[in-house]
């Protein structure tokens, strides 16, 4: 789908990921030594049954988490060995997040909900409101700028999640199942759209699903098992 790329820089670089999470004194091991590369321009799926480490390692790419040892690059920077301070910076302006649940505050309009990382950024509310509706215009939802997230279907939620992922132009957006809350229709049609708005040359899509009607959107797939990447598999596009 996505031409030439092998041949693109990279985008996320991991390198013998692990992470091992201590919860009172018993550690449990999720991820045991990830390598891959994502390429800019690159739709990346990681697949795999429940527990395999797939949300963890996606956490580890858009520094929610820092990996136990191991590097993983975003854009040549590894998030892990930021101070607080510039690592929050860097996700502010760097990453976009697609949520499952669509994460959206039910009191603030879908125009409020979409400004949201400008507002995070400092760009001025008006300002914020004019370009969260600009975003929300190309993904359909021009008519529903005032409306409450309760006011709209699971589809169009998760279309204002998706504006409010893209309205600060990051050059990363990662995916915790976008789809899985949608009929098939619905589904695709947020797949399509991600593809149409959020990737070009210089961008990078992470999505983690277990959704097998999406797989066709993939350049590649990443099939997880136990921690470990078992294979990475170039989808054909028929
Ligand atoms: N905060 C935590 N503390 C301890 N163990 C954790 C924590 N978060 C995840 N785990 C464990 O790490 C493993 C990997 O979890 P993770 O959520 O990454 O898997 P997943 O592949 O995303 O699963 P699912 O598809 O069910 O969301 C699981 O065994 C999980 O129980």
């Amino acid at each position: 789908m996505t031409p030439n790329l092998p041949t693109a820089p990279l985008a996320v670089r991991c390198q013998s990921v692990v992470k091992t999470y201590d919860t009172g004194g018993q550690k449990f091991t999720a991820l045991r030594g990830i390598d891959l590369d994502i390429h800019q321009g690159e739709l990346m799926m990681l697949v795999g049954p429940s527990g395999c480490g797939k949300t963890t390692l996606i956490s580890i790419i858009a520094g929610i988490l820092d990996q136990s040892a191991g590097v993983c690059e975003v854009f040549g920077q590894d998030l892990a060995h930021l101070p607080q301070k510039r690592k929050l910076k860097f996700r502010a302006e760097n990453i976009g997040f697609v949520f499952q649940a669509y994460n959206l505050l039910p009191s603030l309009t879908a125009t409020e909900n979409a400004a949201i990382p400008l507002i995070i950024n400092g760009v001025p509310r008006q300002e914020a409101e004019r370009r969260a509706a600009a975003v929300l215009q190309r993904v359909g939802l021009g008519e529903r700028l005032r409306s409450l997230p309760a006011q709209l279907s699971g589809g169009q939620q998760q279309r204002v999640a998706i504006a409010r992922a893209l309205v600060h132009n990051p050059r990363l957006i990662v995916c915790d199942e976008p789809t899985s809350a949608l009929d098939h229709q619905t589904g695709h049609t947020v797949m399509e759209l991600l593809r149409e708005v959020a990737l070009d040359a210089h961008k990078v899509l992470v999505i983690v699903t277990h959704d097998a009607r999406i797989f066709e959107f993939a350049d590649r797939m990443a099939h997880m098992d136990d921690g470990r990447i078992l294979e990475i598999e170039t989808p054909k596009h028929g």
